[in-house]
């Protein structure tokens, strides 16, 4: 079977993303995988697949596949490319956008000046909805921050690492570090990921401070290793800083792969992401 595919990027993160809404698209995860792999296949961090809605007041449904084949929550960066392509491809001629994804529903905004804005919903902070396994642990309340330590072995050595968690839809482990640059983020990510407190694995976010409004932000994702810029690690990471009263909104993210900004009010208040969506190129690829 022949696929017509678009091959995408946000800030770095790339996507191939597959129209859906006139005929199903449903690979097995070896063929999703294949499809990603960068010697084999296309290559990319994710796969975003467009279908139509199945519920009311939707524009369309968002399926995200991370490069290992295994399909997620959520994903910012691939939001802002959903919208790219699905405007692009003369989909819809709508700007604000209501779209379904497995952990609820972001609504997009394509701006006046061709950015993109989108509504990723509220960040949940309880371990149990990341979800991390806190059993044992200090006890967690609403409206306090709380970091939890992760005991953790490199090359050997013990070490504890302590994480914000934070679910944008889909799992993050934040932790602050002095420098992003010289931060052990292939090593320490890896173990991460797989720590037996995140039963469904997690993006392992590694933050540096800049100032009250930027920080420096590397993520070792779930299911891609690091990647050049995660959109949800991005608002994770400044809702973790706000929480641990580090940050202030809005707050520009420079990741190794480009810029993004969020913003955050707060509490139940939605998370609102922007950042650059661009189309790098089309093909068609046997299956
Ligand atoms: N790159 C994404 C996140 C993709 C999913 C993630 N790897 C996961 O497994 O949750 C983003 O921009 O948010």
């Amino acid at each position: 079977m022949k696929l017509t595919f678009t091959k995408m990027h946000g800030a770095g993160n790339d996507f191939i993303v597959i129209d859906a809404t006139r005929t199903p698209v449903d690979l097995r995860p070896d063929q999703w995988q294949r499809l990603a792999d960068r010697r084999f296949g296309i290559g990319a961090d994710q796969i975003l697949v467009v279908q139509p809605p199945s519920t009311e007041g939707c524009d369309f449904r968002y399926r995200i596949f991370n490069n290992d084949g295994g399909e997620v929550e959520q994903c910012g960066n691939g939001a802002r490319a959903f919208v790219k392509f699905v405007t692009e491809k003369g989909l819809t001629d709508k700007t604000s956008l209501r779209v379904e994804t497995m952990k609820g529903i972001i609504a997009p905004r394509l701006e006046a000046d061709g950015s993109i804005t989108v509504d990723m919903g509220a960040p949940r902070l309880d371990p149990a909805e990341v979800p991390f396994d806190s059993a044992g642990l200090a006890g967690w309340a609403e409206g306090e921050d709380t970091t939890w330590p992760l005991p953790i072995k490199v090359a050997g050595a013990s070490k504890t690492v302590f994480v914000s968690v934070v679910s944008m839809g889909n799992p993050h482990a934040v932790q602050v570090v002095e420098n992003v640059d010289t931060a052990p983020v292939a090593e320490t990510g890896a173990l991460i990921e797989r720590h037996v407190r995140f039963p469904a694995r997690v993006n392992a976010g590694f933050m540096q401070v800049v100032d009250r409004h930027h920080i420096r932000l590397r993520v070792y994702e779930r299911g891609a290793g690091e990647t050049l810029a995660c959109g949800t690690g991005a608002c994770a990471a400044v809702v973790a800083g706000i929480r641990r009263g580090l940050l202030d909104s809005p707050v520009r993210v420079s990741a190794p792969g480009g810029e993004l900004s969020i913003a955050w009010d707060g509490g139940a208040q939605p998370v609102l992401l922007s950042g650059p969506a661009v189309t790098v190129f089309e093909g068609e690829v046997e299956i």
